[in-house]
């Protein structure tokens, strides 16, 4: 009897491995390639673009940074407080700025006030948002006497925009229509849009006429930097002080936003939420400076003011000029002193006269504004809107910028947005986006500078070349060629560029969201950064893999703090709060979130790339039904892959202790968690706390993120096939297949999850195992040839998305 039960199950069992066997081969041999909807277009059909030294040069511009120094010497405090001044200016500034950019001055050691104004400025240093923008060099400031002086030029900075739709930052929309034009009540005293008389307005002026977009402009910041540091001496504190006295100014003002009104509050906003002086008044006329001339002559400008400007003393008023024609830098500037009120309601016969310059903004400080008459709001946009992306990209891609297709708007002060109008309203829009910011460097033992933009054995070096900048330019690239060859979208398309990605994109791509879903905007699909080509990154698969990122991992920020008594290092506890806090680091380390692979769009992953693998990873990947622990743990050794299969955990800061002989009262750290799709931050926060196992350690949330919806990928999806097609388009001659993944990191898209439900990631980039390491890492590089690939990608991207739909091909093989 027992012999005959055994006999039956090992028959059994041998019958299941049979049968599992036979479907394990069948199944090996059987997956057959995803359906191609479109062939990959040849050079010929495509228009295949051809990257020559000036798009390479352009792509270099954009990298480029210098850094604020001061030179070596020693300082006295009065001349420390002074950078300390210009460092405070920069910290309110949300973005543009690295702060490993800024090289604190050697100090003189033996001052106490010296030290304590270093730490000061330490903390300073330390508060800067450490995201930057390479469409500005940082001007050198150096010692001078006894202020800091700027010594290389920069550019005031404005930007103009041909849409009717302008970005309004903290304008409440019932304010909105109770501007210039719409209030009977208000009667403005100067502004006029007569263009022909001198006071017309920088938005009326013909192309040659804007102003020259400069590349190493720092707008306002700097401006302000530098009226700061040459009248230092004289002006001790900034003026705040605005009272509206003006009943009908008064009358809908919200009391928390006193300046969130009219094109004038909005200058007065951005001043003021930048730390800045105020622009008290707008000059603009058809003379203007001439570089280098701070003599009066000739005036012909005429001031757009408010009627009632006091100035409590005499103030130096700065007048910022842009230069209007192609040259290497515009100028400031003109000082004049003035007291009393309705000084500026005058002509200014102050500035010198020639063609090359216009004079755009008057800024000081120390103003009390009693009255606010209203200006036109266009005017001060392109005052105060310091996007100095937007001159230089202006500059650089001009049919872009004056197509009539298409129209750029600033949100936030610094990010952009492009709408592409298509012919066809019943075609979807669909989006492009990308970011303007990159993040810092903080060792500098790089192969080539990291902000200097070198060329080596055909790569091009610098921070923000693969994260994020080929894909801002190669956008702009490929609408640019697109333009001059006569392309006119049918299909309505945005390009985004937000300013802010590398600190959660809060107000740059979270405003270009809003302002879309304001207009009702509905996407087709979005486009956004993601992981690439990628080439002996994934086990088994010897060709390139196009991945796309169809989802995205959430995120939650943990803040660990373990808190004793402390005291004397002779006699200690048993344990110290550094030992507690030490004890629970290493039991999440050790404890990894379990393996959830197989449950997210990972899946996809190998589903699609079974059939392109090696014998034995196809017999396993084509088999993840019976082979997936297996799949799991071999995933789990490598970070990139590991990435993919769990929840993971990052020891990102741990600070405690200030002296070796007293016990740290305190001790904390940050840990950092990349959720996986199938799970969420409560069951991340459980997970932890029953690891740390340890009341002691209070655990509290920084900052999280849910992980994100998974986009469709299947073959119908319209925006699926458009980035699938591009890729094979570009990158198909190497063999490339293209499959989706999951994003282990974060961008700016889960700002869009409102206006799309289909959101692709993919950074046309090109990278081999050891490039992974360069996102935010060392010698962060693109080759040149991989910039032109990039460059075509969108090209592509934009002719396949202008069709109604792609019709499928079935030129590689047959769906699954
Ligand atoms: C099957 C094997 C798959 C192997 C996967 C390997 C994928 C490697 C590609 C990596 C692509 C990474 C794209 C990086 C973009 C990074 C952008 C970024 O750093 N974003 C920040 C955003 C953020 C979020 C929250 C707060 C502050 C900033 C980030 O930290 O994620």
């Amino acid at each position: 009897m027992g012999a005959e039960v055994i006999k039956q199950v090992v028959y059994t069992a041998m019958f299941v491995v049979l049968v599992v066997t036979a479907a394990v081969i069948v199944r090996t041999f059987t997956v057959k390639p995803r359906t191609i909807l479109a062939p990959p277009c040849t050079e010929d059909e495509s228009g295949f673009i051809r990257a020559d030294k000036e798009m390479i040069n352009r792509f270099q511009t954009s990298l480029k940074f210098e850094t604020i120094s001061w030179e070596p010497g020693v300082y006295n405090v009065e001349e420390l407080l002074n950078i300390q001044e210009f460092i405070k200016s920069l910290v309110n500034v949300p973005t543009f700025l690295a702060y490993n950019l800024i090289n604190l001055p050697p100090l003189k050691k033996e001052n106490v006030d010296c030290l304590r104004v270093i730490q000061e400025l330490e903390d300073m240093k330390a508060q800067i948002k450490y995201v930057s923008s390479s469409q500005l060099e940082l001007v050198n400031f150096v010692k001078s006497g006894k202020a800091i002086k700027r010594v290389s030029e920069t550019s005031f900075v404005s930007s103009q925009t041909d849409t009717a739709h302008h970005e309004l930052p903290d304008f409440t929309s019932d304010l909105l229509d109770d501007n210039l034009g719409h209030n009977p009540d208000i009667t403005p005293d100067c502004a006029t849009d007569d263009a022909d008389s001198n006071t017309s307005l920088v938005s009326t002026m013909s192309e040659e006429e804007l102003p020259y977009l400069t590349s190493n402009a720092v707008g306002p910041m700097l401006n302000v930097a530098q009226e700061r540091s040459s009248v230092l001496n004289t002006v001790k504190v900034k003026s705040r002080v605005f009272t509206r006295t003006d009943k009908h100014l008064l009358r809908d003002v919200p009391k928390h936003k006193p300046y969130s009104y009219t094109s004038y509050s909005y200058a007065l906003q951005s001043q003021r939420e930048h730390n800045q002086e105020y622009l008290i008044g707008s000059v603009v006329g058809k003379k203007g400076l001439q570089h280098g001339h701070k003599h009066s002559v000739n005036a012909n400008i005429s001031c757009q003011s408010t009627t009632d400007i006091q100035c409590r003393e005499s103030i130096n008023v700065v007048l910022t000029a842009q230069m209007n024609k192609a040259a290497s830098t515009s100028k400031e500037v003109s000082k004049m002193n003035c007291t009393g009120s309705n000084v500026l309601a005058s002509t200014i016969n102050s500035v010198a006269d020639k063609d090359n310059y216009r004079p755009i903004a008057i800024k000081s400080s120390k103003i009390l504004v009693t009255t606010l008459v209203l200006l036109d709001r266009l005017q001060f946009q392109l005052d105060t809107s310091s996007n100095q992306f937007g001159f230089k990209s202006k500059h650089a891609y001009p049919t872009v910028h004056k197509s009539p297709l298409v129209s750029v708007e600033v949100i936030a002060n610094y990010s952009l947005l492009y709408t592409v109008h298509g012919s066809n309203s019943a075609l979807k829009p669909y989006m492009l986006t990308g970011h303007l910011d990159v993040v810092p460097v903080p060792e500098d033992d790089w192969d080539a500078p990291p902000f200097a933009a070198e060329i080596k054995n055909g790569f091009i070096y610098g921070r923000g070349t693969i994260d994020d900048k080929h894909i801002v330019f190669g956008i702009l690239e490929a609408l640019e060629f697109l333009l001059k060859h006569d392309f006119k979208p049918e299909r309505t398309f945005y390009i985004g560029f937000g300013h802010d990605e590398e600190v959660a994109g809060e107000h740059g791509a979270f405003r270009i969201a809003e302002l879309l879903t304001s207009r009702g905007i509905h996407l087709d699909f979005l486009l956004d950064e993601g992981p690439g080509v990628l080439s002996g990154v994934i086990p088994g698969v010897s060709k390139p893999v196009g991945l796309v990122g169809c989802s995205e991992k959430g995120f939650v920020t943990l803040k660990l703090e373990v808190s004793t008594s402390g005291g004397h290092s002779s006699m200690p506890e048993k344990e110290s709060s550094i030992g507690i806090l030490a004890q629970a680091i290493t039991r999440l380390e050790t404890n990894p979130h379990p393996s959830v692979f197989g449950t997210g769009p990972e899946k996809g992953t190998f589903e699609h790339l079974a059939p392109e693998m090696n014998l034995p990873y196809k017999m396993v990947m084509s088999n993840l039904w019976l082979f997936y622990p297996l799949v799991s743990r071999v995933l789990s050794w490598k970070p990139s892959t590991n990435s993919i299969v769990r929840t993971t955990t990052a020891v990102t800061q741990f600070n405690a202790g200030i002296k070796p002989n007293i016990i740290a009262p305190h001790a904390e750290a940050i840990v950092n968690h990349r959720i996986h799709p199938s799970e969420t931050v409560q069951d991340v926060i459980d997970f932890d706390k029953k690891v740390i196992n340890d009341d002691r350690v209070k655990i509290t949330i920084i900052q999280s993120q849910e992980p994100l919806p998974v986009s469709s990928y299947d073959d119908d999806v319209f925006g699926w096939q458009i980035v699938k097609t591009s890729i094979l388009q570009v990158w198909g001659h190497y063999g490339t297949v293209v499959a989706p993944g999951l994003m282990p990191a974060n961008t700016d898209t889960r700002h869009y999850t409102e206006i799309t439900e289909n959101i692709y990631r993919f950074s046309p980039s090109f990278m081999l195992p050891e490039d992974l390491s360069r996102f935010h890492g060392r010698n962060e590089r693109i080759s040149t040839k991989n910039y032109e690939e990039a460059v075509n990608f969108f090209y592509h991207v934009i002719k396949n998305a202008d069709k109604a739909k792609l019709e499928p091909v079935h030129k590689h093989g047959e769906e699954l």
